[in-house]
């Protein structure tokens, strides 16, 4: 079994729950709370000129915290390897879903498009684009609440989001056409796309534009048409037009997508993208529980939680609030 001793007292490592490119990511639990969490685990080496990506990532989860993006609770560096200690998801991916369903209900898909738009319009709101939009990197906690992965392509262009970005990057299918075209494009309008690529997958299940050929699947995504299939409803192809347009400028913008009537049926109020849960408010209960297990002053815990140094504290106190958020016990298990 794996000994990664930089986890050793703090984690016990579990069976790998997914890997892939230059990532293995392992099931484990957290030894003060008993809870489980997701450990991203990244070899520098083999990472070789996509080790930026991980740094440009952990940057940017320091600063988002969403209800639906997955939470970053500790990051371990050690010369050969990263560790990222993350929420525990166990739905799996959306992908799965989908392909186990076929097709989703107009409800249904519903209920998870205004979840991906709470999130996509909270990055673009804290100035960061995600760029790789795909089912693969949406995946359910155990209460079917979706939970943004891997902004490991994101971008926070200098100057806000209305500076373009050059380099192409993401899953083609899933890429807008000034993307695929190789000009300048913004990552905020990238991402708009990329969500009407989501919601068609959702309806669907299967691509809009989809081709073995690269070249031939580019021109598709540049020609902007796509099959309508006959159980979509006229609500669902307006909507899905609004998002597919192949000219950025008249793609519809996040914000009026989260008041757009397809996404209002049967919710009659428009998606919220603020955050639940105020993240410089540190919660007293948490920090009783913290105090009294460490036996340290209140205060001084408190100012060393307001660093969000990302070490086990951070994650021992975001875990905790999490149970509280989950009305769960909030107690820490003393390890002798
Ligand atoms: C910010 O969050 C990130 C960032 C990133 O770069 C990668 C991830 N990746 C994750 C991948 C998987 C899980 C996860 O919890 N998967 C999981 C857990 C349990 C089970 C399964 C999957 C599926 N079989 C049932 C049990 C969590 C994060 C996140």
């Amino acid at each position: 079994m794996s000994h990664y001793s930089a986890l050793k007292g703090y984690y016990h490592v579990r069976e790998t729950i997914g890997s892939g490119g230059f990532a293995k990511v392992k099931l484990a639990y957290h030894n003060l709370t008993g809870d489980k969490v997701a450990i991203k685990i990244m070899d520098k080496r083999q990472l070789g000129e996509d080790l930026p990506r991980v740094r440009t990532e952990i940057d940017a989860m320091k600063v988002l915290s969403q209800q639906h993006i997955c939470k970053l609770y500790q990051v371990i560096e050690t010369e050969e390897k990263f560790f990222m200690i993350l929420e525990y998801c166990p739905g799996g991916e959306l992908f799965d879903y989908i392909v186990a369903k076929d097709r989703l209900l107009e409800e249904e898909a519903r209920g998870f498009f205004r979840q991906i738009a709470s999130a996509v319009a909270y990055i673009h709101d804290k100035g960061y684009a995600h760029r790789d939009l795909k089912p693969e990197n949406l995946l359910l906690d155990e209460d079917q609440h979706l939970k943004m992965i891997d902004f490991g392509l994101c971008a926070k262009p200098q100057g806000g989001m209305q500076r373009h970005l050059a380099t192409c990057c993401g899953s083609p299918a899933y890429a807008a056409p000034e993307l695929v075209a190789g000009q300048e494009y913004l990552g905020s309008e990238a991402d708009v796309w990329s969500m009407g690529v989501l919601l068609y997958a959702l309806l669907c299940g299967f691509l809009p534009f989809d081709d073995d050929n690269i070249a031939n699947l580019y021109k598709k995504i540049q020609s902007g048409k796509y099959d309508v299939p006959k159980w979509l409803t006229r609500e669902s192809v307006k909507l899905l037009d609004d998002l597919l347009q192949v000219d950025p400028k008249k793609r519809i913008p996040i914000k009026h997508l989260l008041c757009h009537p397809w996404l209002l049926t049967g919710y009659d109020v428009p998606v919220s993208f603020k955050p639940k849960h105020k993240k410089r408010y540190i919660d007293e209960d948490c920090l009783t529980e913290l105090s009294v297990f460490y036996n340290r002053r209140r205060e001084d815990l408190k100012r060393e939680i307001n660093e969000w140094n990302y070490d086990y504290l951070t994650a021992t106190y975001l875990l905790l609030l999490n149970r509280k958020h989950k009305k769960r016990p909030i107690r820490l298990i003393s390890q002798h």
